[in-house]
């Protein structure tokens, strides 16, 4: 018998794989970690747009969550997609009392535009789930509503991760600088240091479900024991190789290439190598 960590992702999906579930399930695979997922809500999706969107019960999103934690509960968990304010109040009931590491990916819009989180959850996400995140992975949009005012600049970065910390109580943020210009940088702040995390921005149109990969990644990571820092390090080299290799897929905003870390290696890629 082997022993591994698992990790939950409760989140939308993307049937042309390349965001949501499918993208989180394949990252957990691929960093070796055993992946499990609770779907929020099914999006008729691909990589030109969101074409439908199907929310599931409150109800049966909770039967899925209590079939996964009362059986194999995960070493980390992550959220993405959730669209209303009733499953917002299902996840922080069930978390609450939780000691496992919880990562947040505010999803508020898809890269298409479409929203993927109604209004009102947009101020209630802070008040029920941001104080129970270990680590929150906005995009610049999404820290924007989070924190009510703009960002441009890698200062209004700093401000906005502390702020998502000191005031909305989450332990650490990473504001992403994907859709700012330059160098692609995020910045960590984790209660106590502030980190940049920086790399080469690529000139690709194959971005689509970078967020999820990133989030996903640093779940995987915290999953098997990894400090946030370390966990983020390892989530932006897994990503920039993702976005740096493309694949020829779809006729809109492609997929990112989750082998893409394989032709350079990752920090943490001796680890595996010699187990
Ligand atoms: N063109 C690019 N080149 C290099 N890194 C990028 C590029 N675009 C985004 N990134 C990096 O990808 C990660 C995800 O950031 P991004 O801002 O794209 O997330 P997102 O908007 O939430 O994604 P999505 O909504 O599509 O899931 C961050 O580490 C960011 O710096
Ligand atoms: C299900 C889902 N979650 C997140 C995103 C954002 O990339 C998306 N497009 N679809």
């Amino acid at each position: 018998m082997h022993k591994i960590a698992s990790a939950l992702t409760i989140a939308g999906t993307d049937p042309t794989g390349g965001a949501g579930i499918q993208a989180d399930l394949k990252v957990f695979q691929e960093r070796e970690v055993y992946g499990m997922s609770v779907i929020t809500s099914v999006v008729a999706q691909n990589t030109e747009g969101v074409q439908d969107v199907q929310h599931l019960t409150v109800d049966f999103i909770e039967k899925q969550l209590d079939a996964v934690l009362t059986d194999i509960p995960p070493q980390a968990i992550k959220t993405g997609m959730i669209a209303t304010v009733e499953m917002m109040e299902l996840i922080a009931k069930k978390l609450k009392n939780s000691t496992i590491p919880y990562v947040i990916d505010p999803v508020m819009v898809a890269k298409s535009g479409h929203s993927l989180m109604d209004k009102t959850s947009r101020e209630v996400i802070r008040q029920t789930l941001i104080p129970l995140a270990t680590v929150v992975t906005p995009n610049v949009p999404e820290a924007e509503i989070l924190v009510g005012f703009d960002i441009q600049t890698n200062d209004d970065a700093e401000k906005a991760a502390k702020l998502i910390v000191d005031e909305l109580g989450a332990q650490a943020a990473i504001v992403k600088g994907g859709h700012l210009t330059g160098e692609a940088i995020d910045v960590l702040y984790d209660g106590n240091e502030l980190y940049y995390f920086q790399s080469e921005r690529f000139n690709t149109k194959h971005t689509h479900g970078t967020g999820c990969t990133f989030s996903a990644a640093i779940t995987a990571e915290l999953a098997k024991g990894k400090s946030v820092k370390d966990a983020v390090e390892l989530g932006k080299a897994y990503i920039t190789k993702a976005i740096e290799y493309p694949l020829e897929l779809g006729k809109g905003n492609g997929p990112t290439n989750h082998w893409g870390y394989r032709l350079e290696g990752l920090p943490a890629q001796k680890e595996i190598v010699d187990k």
